[in-house]
């Protein structure tokens, strides 16, 4: 797929970073120019530059970055010809599609072939995908790009109506992805088509409930088993340095001091609570005083003030000793080492410039494109032996 050199050539597909916001593709065309907000280049400028490289523009101001092409790029990349599926759903689909090296993966339908390009990379040369697409211009587009990419030998792509005409293909691939409008008409040519010496997955994506319970329904008439939905959301972390002069480990005990030390407070609070019977206000006090409580001791030592700025750490004397603030949640991170910290040594030097990268998730959660329904189907159980079949218990004695 695409160009392994090291060195951009005429007649490459190579991707244009300008922002984060805007990425684009492009063949280099020498004689022909590209034009943008950000400059003013000719094609020919990019031959013989390394993959990776950041050009200036001709006229001095903006400059774009021109990189190789690879499934997630050229996802973000690609001309939209329908709505396509997002790395973060193919990822999951070819997780627990189990597609790997050699796979023999079915998909219908092709769309703009943005799920067609990570499944070509992750099968490769020994794998196949059989796609299908029944609209016409659609189906001719994504052929010619699959050509162009370097991809014809790994995908056939054929136009056909899958819902109505199948798939052509009998016990023949390892897993179905359906991302069309009525997956549960297909569900029992893709069940003829998955082989059935082993157990095979089908995956249908449907951007509403209605839509799944169907598909389900269609799955559990075919005979699938293990059928389960998922619904994929997009949470960011903002990610940053911060200084320490502790160990992440004495933060953590710190932090499991201040909980025991919460523990014991609300026991004796409600102790307390208990001996007040007679104050009609008690309870709400007690809950204003517990949250109180928890304000200052969320705090880690010697924190007060300032507790929903943000991600900067404190610090709680003039030597300037960090400790993380209550929305770097450092327990959690220790926790769960791979969700949260970049990079904790299991203890930071105490030298001033010592920093520690962490990370915040915000707020926002972003979704959703559509829900994942998965299923297996498993081989056929080999049929149980007749009585009349069954091993002889030897000569019986009269
Ligand atoms: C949402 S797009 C697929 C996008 C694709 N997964 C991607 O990532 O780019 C759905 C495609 O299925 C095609 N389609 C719908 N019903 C079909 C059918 N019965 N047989 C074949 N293709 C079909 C549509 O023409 C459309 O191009």
């Amino acid at each position: 797929m695409w160009s392994t050199a090291r060195l951009i050539a005429a007649g490459d597909t190579v991707i244009l970073w300008l922002t984060r916001e805007l990425v684009q593709h492009l063949v280099v065309t020498p004689g022909k120019d590209f034009n943008s907000k950000f400059g003013h280049y000719r094609h020919s400028d990019l031959v013989g530059l390394p993959y990776g490289s950041k050009l200036g523009s001709r006229t001095g101001r903006g400059f774009i970055h021109i990189l190789r092409p690879t499934p997630e790029l050229w996802t973000m990349a690609l001309p939209h010809r329908t709505q396509i599926l997002y790395i973060a759903d193919i990822s999951l689909v070819v997780s627990y599609l189990d597609i790997r090296r050699g796979s023999r993966v079915i998909e219908a339908g092709t769309g703009s072939g943005s799920f067609s390009h990570s499944v070509a990379r992750s099968i490769g040369p020994s794998g196949h995908l059989w796609s299908y697409e029944f609209h016409e211009a659609r189906a001719k587009k994504a052929r010619e790009e699959f050509a162009q990419h370097g991809m014809s030998d790994i995908v056939t792509l054929t136009h056909q109506n899958v819902c109505k005409d199948g798939f052509n293909l009998t016990d023949a691939a390892d897993s179905v992805f359906l991302d069309l409008p009525a997956p549960w008409d297909a569900v029992e040519h893709a069940k003829q088509a998955l082989r059935k010496d082993r157990p095979t997955r089908i995956c249908c994506f449907s951007p509403c409930m209605e839509q799944v319970l169907r598909t389900v329904s269609a799955l559990n008439d075919a005979g699938f088993s293990d059928i389960t939905m998922y619904e994929t959301l997009v949470r960011s972390h903002d990610v940053g340095q911060v200084p320490v002069l502790q160990s992440i480990t004495e933060v953590a005990d710190k932090l499991k001091k201040g909980e025991e030390v919460r523990e014991i407070k609300r026991l004796r609070q409600i102790a307390g609570g208990q001996r007040s019977h007679q104050n009609p206000h008690g309870e709400k006090r007690k809950r204003d005083e517990d949250s109180e409580m928890n304000e200052q001791e969320d705090a880690p030592v010697g924190e007060a003030e300032d507790s929903g700025s943000g991600k900067r750490l404190k610090t709680d004397d003039d030597m300037g000793t960090w400790t993380p603030s209550r929305d770097v949640d450092v327990s959690r991170n220790l926790d769960d080492p791979s969700t949260h910290i970049l990079r904790a040594g299991a203890s930071i030097p105490a030298a001033p410039t010592a920093k520690i990268s962490v990370s915040k998730a915000t707020s926002e959660v972003r979704g959703h494109t559509s829900y994942l329904t998965f299923a297996t189907l498993l081989p056929p159980m080999p049929p149980a032996p007749l009585e009349d079949d069954a091993p002889s218990q030897g000569p019986q004695s009269t």
